[in-house]
């Protein structure tokens, strides 16, 4: 088995003339918790749609396990995309139905555990929540799967802080020693603390990349501080 869940190489997106991915190279150890950081525009979502088969690429690999990106590798990675994708007219325990038929790592009984810990009724239709509570909902459906990578686009942004730190605490108990979960987020200070590595990029580049309490020895500041120097606006 190799060491690295994902490996990526030379990896190539332009949208035009606009390069939004400009050949990078990425490796991504098993079983480790990787922020992706980046501030808007630096090329996160184009990543991790190519890495779930959303986009093809204009050049480089993707291995996900060995594999290129496809119906086997959605098997092992569970994804939560930036926008909703969800019919707003099902009731949240039709979405836990549709998830539990589709999926077959789906565990039915930690996502109803995890809905109530956070008090969301399961009769309720997805259009009346707030948007918050969506977000909620949505994630608690992608980390219920038993999958080998997770990976998280702006997972918590419209979440308020009890709630977000309730759902850190519930992906990091959730969390199998053998999985590896991406969270590509701008809200650095929240995630820094669970994450062990970290991969910054800037206009389609890697500008830093490796372990998060090694890089904070180094460079002798907080994540979140190296990153706010680092895209001073
Ligand atoms: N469908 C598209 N057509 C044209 N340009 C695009 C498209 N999608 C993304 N881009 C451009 O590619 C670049 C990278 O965008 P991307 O959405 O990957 O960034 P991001 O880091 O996820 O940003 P954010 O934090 O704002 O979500 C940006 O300059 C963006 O304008």
């Amino acid at each position: 088995m190799d060491r690295n869940i994902i490996e990526i190489k030379n990896l190539k997106k332009s949208y035009g003339n606009k390069e939004a991915l400009k050949g990078i190279d990425i490796n991504i150890p098993r079983g480790k918790i990787v922020g992706l950081l980046g501030p808007n525009g630096s090329g996160k979502s184009t990543l991790i749609k190519i890495i779930n088969g959303l986009l093809q690429p204009d050049g480089g690999e993707v291995n996900i396990n060995g594999l290129k990106p496809s119906i086997e590798t959605k098997k092992i990675v569970s994804y939560l995309p930036e926008r909703t994708y969800l019919n707003e007219w099902m009731k949240v325990k039709d979405i836990l139905k549709f998830f539990s038929d589709f999926y077959d790592d789906f565990n039915m009984g930690k996502a109803v555990e995890m809905l109530g810990n956070l008090n969301i009724d399961r009769e309720e239709k997805l259009k009346n929540l707030s948007k918050g509570t969506k977000e909620k909902v949505q994630l608690i459906l992608v980390m219920a799967r038993e999958a080998e990578v997770y990976i998280l686009d702006e997972p918590i942004g419209g979440v308020d802080p009890a709630g977000r730190a309730y759902i850190l605490k519930t992906i990091l108990q959730n969390f199998s020693e053998n999985s590896t979960l991406i969270i590509a987020t701008h809200l650095i200070s929240e995630i820094e603390n669970i994450c062990d590595e970290v991969i910054f990029l800037a206009y389609g580049s890697v500008t830093l990349s490796g372990n998060v309490d090694e890089i904070r020895e180094e460079k002798g500041k907080s994540i979140d501080s190296i990153f706010r120097e680092e895209f001073r606006c």
